[in-house]
């Protein structure tokens, strides 16, 4: 394995249902039609949470295995050609393995939760049914700490208090345990987000002290094991951010990893990760279907490289590329590629870097994009670049055609990305590559609205045209899916005869 760090620059929509947990399943069959599924019962898929209505994280009571714009996704699918889009309602209940709560109220009743809708009153959530049971259960030992310690939460008028934020993020990557009791024995992650410039400001001893408490009361020697370490971040700004830049390790394991998409992957809590675990894992080994083995893949937005690295691992890749604005994420992924299987040879590199800035530059010498904006969606300029994708082919052509201007032609980019760039490795990563251009474009979309204009513009000029089509329910509860697209280069291929009768059969027997 070769690594380098840079710092530069339908008529037929299935549905798949692991509906597990809390209240009972619905019985589902899996991969069935959905227009032939048998609806359960709304209450069935319900939510039963005492905080829906005051709380603004979920908008949805009822039938939570099919988010309301399934329908729209089904019918926009359909139009781009699109026939056997599949949705997987995955887990719909104790789902959310990572959340950020507001910290409000006072030492004698703290609250830890989420904004009211359209205020700035934060409402506790002590039984939330997305959260993963044990960070409840951690927000419960937060509470009488803060209590027991008089620790005064955030006064966001006056800016004064101790306590902003928390977040939690739990682990499900226990191998002492039989897998089948990892989930719901997951430890947690916990984030102090202390209203202090650094570790030593008045009121550190607060802060020990609520972390000591976290500790002895949650720790490995607790009763109840819970808390898998304590981190603090300190944070003063009057903006609306949730995170400072300084982060501390306080106490319990430094490292934190879970394993999704066939590898294990660590995560530092300043690092993005995704906040339903199963629902993610699902998604990655669908899309591990759609990359031929030995590409080359450009993994943009790619976070502490979750979704490069788990292909590199699974699809053998010549080599894998990921580009993040965010360097708190690159010490996860030298983490995540010290446990890479030692037999992985593909070339690996993260970089520091602004996708939307010279998007050619990474979409050069792929064969395979992977791109996982923001709820956004894509910058204009890459979204550009990716329509005039023809151009990029049409430059590596000529400069393969002259051998001797390659270095001048072919590796204009590669040279820049060095100028500010980590290798930690020697040998070269690009040698013996062949330079291309991608042929096959994997969009992951959080944002609907914003994916559904990305998609619109990408196929304008029939450069891409859609090839498959997929939704995980990742936020059951809310509006949102989570969308895994495939786009392919050229002319939309014809469906044939034989596949459409193979459709025509399986309606009539439904
Ligand atoms: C939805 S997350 C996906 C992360 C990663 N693919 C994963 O699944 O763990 C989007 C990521 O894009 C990063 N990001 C946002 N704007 C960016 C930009 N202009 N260039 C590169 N990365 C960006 C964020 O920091 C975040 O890590």
């Amino acid at each position: 394995m070769t690594l380098r760090l840079f710092t530069a620059p339908p008529s037929f929509p299935r549905f798949t249902c692991h509906a597990t947990t809390l209240p009972p399943p619905p019985q589902f069959s899996t991969a069935t039609p959905l227009s032939s599924t048998p609806q359960p019962a709304p209450l069935t898929c319900a939510l039963h949470c005492p905080h829906f209505q005051s709380c603004s994280g979920c908008t949805h009571e009822h039938n939570l295995h099919r988010p309301v714009i399934l329908e729209d996704a089904t019918n926009f699918f359909r139009k781009y050609g699109v026939t056997d889009f599949t949705f997987d309602t995955c887990k719909l209940w104790g789902w959310r393995c990572r959340a950020k709560l507001a910290v409000r109220g006072s030492s004698t009743n703290p609250l830890i939760g989420l904004y009211e809708e359209g205020t700035h009153n934060v409402i506790d959530i002590p039984e939330c049914k997305a959260h993963h049971p044990n960070i409840n259960a951690a927000v419960e030992l937060l509470r009488q700490g803060i209590t027991e310690l008089d620790v005064k939460p955030f006064l966001e008028d006056e800016g004064t208090g101790d306590l902003r934020y928390v977040q939690m993020a739990v682990t499900t990557h226990n191998t002492s345990l039989p897998a089948a009791q990892r989930y719901m024995n997951g430890k947690v992650q916990v984030t102090l987000v202390w209203n202090s410039r650094k570790e030593n400001s008045p009121g550190s001893d607060k802060l020990n002290a609520l972390a000591n408490f976290l500790w002895k009361n949650g720790g490995p020697r607790s009763k109840l094991h819970l808390i898998h370490s304590v981190w603090a971040n300190f944070q003063t700004s009057d903006k609306n951010i949730i995170f400072g830049n300084r982060w501390r390790h306080l106490l319990g394991e430094r490292d934190f990893w879970e394993h999704v998409g066939g590898i294990d992957v660590s995560l530092a809590p300043s690092s993005f990760g995704q906040a339903n675990t199963r629902a993610f894992d699902i998604l990655l080994q669908k899309l591990q279907k759609y990359v031929p083995y030995e590409s080359s893949v450009t993994d943009l937005y790619a976070g502490a490289g979750v979704i490069g690295l788990s292909l590199a691992a699974t699809r053998k890749c010549r080599s894998i590329k990921c580009i993040e604005i965010n360097k708190e994420s690159k010490v996860s992924f030298e983490k995540t590629i010290e446990r890479l299987p030692s037999t992985i040879e593909s070339s690996i590199t993260w970089h520091h870097a602004d996708a939307s800035k010279d998007p050619f530059l990474w979409l050069a010498g792929s064969d395979v994009v992977v791109i996982d904006p923001p709820r956004k969606g894509l910058d204009a300029s890459l979204i550009d670049a990716l329509k005039n994708i023809s151009s990029l082919e049409r430059k590596v052509l000529s400069s393969l055609e002259r051998p001797n201007s390659v270095q001048e032609e072919k590796r204009p980019w590669v040279l820049r990305a060095k100028e500010s760039s980590v290798q930690i490795a020697s040998k070269s990563p690009e040698a013996n590559i062949p330079q291309s251009a991608p042929q096959t474009l994997i969009y992951i979309s959080c944002g609907w609205e914003s994916f559904k204009e990305d998609c619109k513009s990408l196929l304008s000029n029939k450069v891409w045209y859609l090839e498959k089509a997929h939704a995980f329910n990742f936020f059951p509860g809310t509006q949102s899916i989570e969308v895994l697209a495939v786009f392919k280069r050229g002319p939309q291929k014809k469906k044939s005869g034989k596949k459409k009768k193979k459709h025509l059969q399986r309606a009539s027997r439904h």
